[in-house]
């Protein structure tokens, strides 16, 4: 499988859902390189899944661009796949033909199919299960699953919006450093939204701090931590409780700002 990554440019995005809508969020600029793992904070409600959405082609923004290697993002794309929180497999396929599923819409012939899918399947730890039925999987398995079908299509960008939140500890914690794992062999890049900072401690290269109403970037912190990256290290530890801090008072900066400047 060769992957690339893309570099990603947010340039003046700016997003309202309509006209009577207040902004989602106002001119928001951004540079992340090709492979590069970033993490998206903040508290609910910021513009986090919006601005990965723009991204991923699915929304349109209200001004500025995001362009991946100087393209605009105009609509979805197998270069650009989006994961979420729930599968979405077809329930009467097994895995083999759920990850392969993209190849056979874009008529690929069956020994291509066969060769990209086996390495897909490979790579998420799912070869015992090739010929399973998808409903007989854990959710952790049926989200291998899921990012399999994704890395079959040799994508420069996944976008995860909270992907594995619905997973008990234990198998979100495997998928966390298998996610980051792959993405850093493979070279492409992830842009990934998340409530849980040791997430993006174990995840990210970087994590970005969303904060306001309108939603900004209002810190950024590079995750600058040796791989593998286990929770009880005391560097991971101390990253997670700098950036717990960060997180706390860009927030809390970010709500006193309007008042300050009204005066009040
Ligand atoms: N389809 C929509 N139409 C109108 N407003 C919307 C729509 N979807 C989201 N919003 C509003 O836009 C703002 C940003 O929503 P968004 O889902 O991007 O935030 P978020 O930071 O991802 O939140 P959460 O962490 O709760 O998922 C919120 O105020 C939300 O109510």
């Amino acid at each position: 499988m060769s992957i690339r990554g893309t570099e990603i440019k947010i340039e003046g995005l700016t997003h309202r859902y309509n006209a009577k809508s207040p902004l989602t969020f106002n001119k928001i600029d951004l540079v992340s390189p090709p492979g590069e793992v970033l993490a998206i904070i903040g508290r609910s409600g910021c513009g986090k899944s919006t601005l990965l959405h723009i991204l991923a082609g699915v929304l349109k923004p209200t001004e500025g661009k995001a362009l991946l290697n100087g393209e605009s993002v105009e609509s979805p794309s197998p270069r650009w796949v989006m994961m979420f929180q729930a599968p979405h497999l077809f329930p009467w396929m097994t895995v083999r033909e759920n990850v392969g599923v993209g190849l056979t819409f874009a008529r690929w012939s069956k020994n291509e199919i066969k060769k990209r899918v086996d390495e897909a399947i490979e790579l998420v730890e799912l070869k015992p299960h090739v010929d399973s039925n998808v409903q007989d999987l854990s959710g952790g398995q049926q989200q291998r699953v899921a990012l399999a079908r994704s890395l079959v299509m040799e994508p420069e960008l996944l976008l995860l919006d909270e992907p594995f939140s619905a997973l008990d500890a234990f198998t979100r914690a495997s998928l966390q450093k298998d996610v980051r794992a792959i993405a850093k062999r493979l070279g492409f890049n992830i842009v990934f939204v998340t409530h849980d900072i040791d997430e993006a401690i174990i995840m990210a290269d970087r994590a970005v701090i969303m904060a306001g109403s309108p939603g900004n970037i209002v810190h950024k912190l590079d995750v600058d931590l040796p791989d593998p990256r286990e929770r009880q290290d005391p560097s991971v530890q101390e990253l997670r409780s700098r950036l717990m801090t960060t997180f706390e008072q860009a927030a809390y900066s970010k709500e006193e700002a309007p008042a300050a400047a009204s005066g009040q």
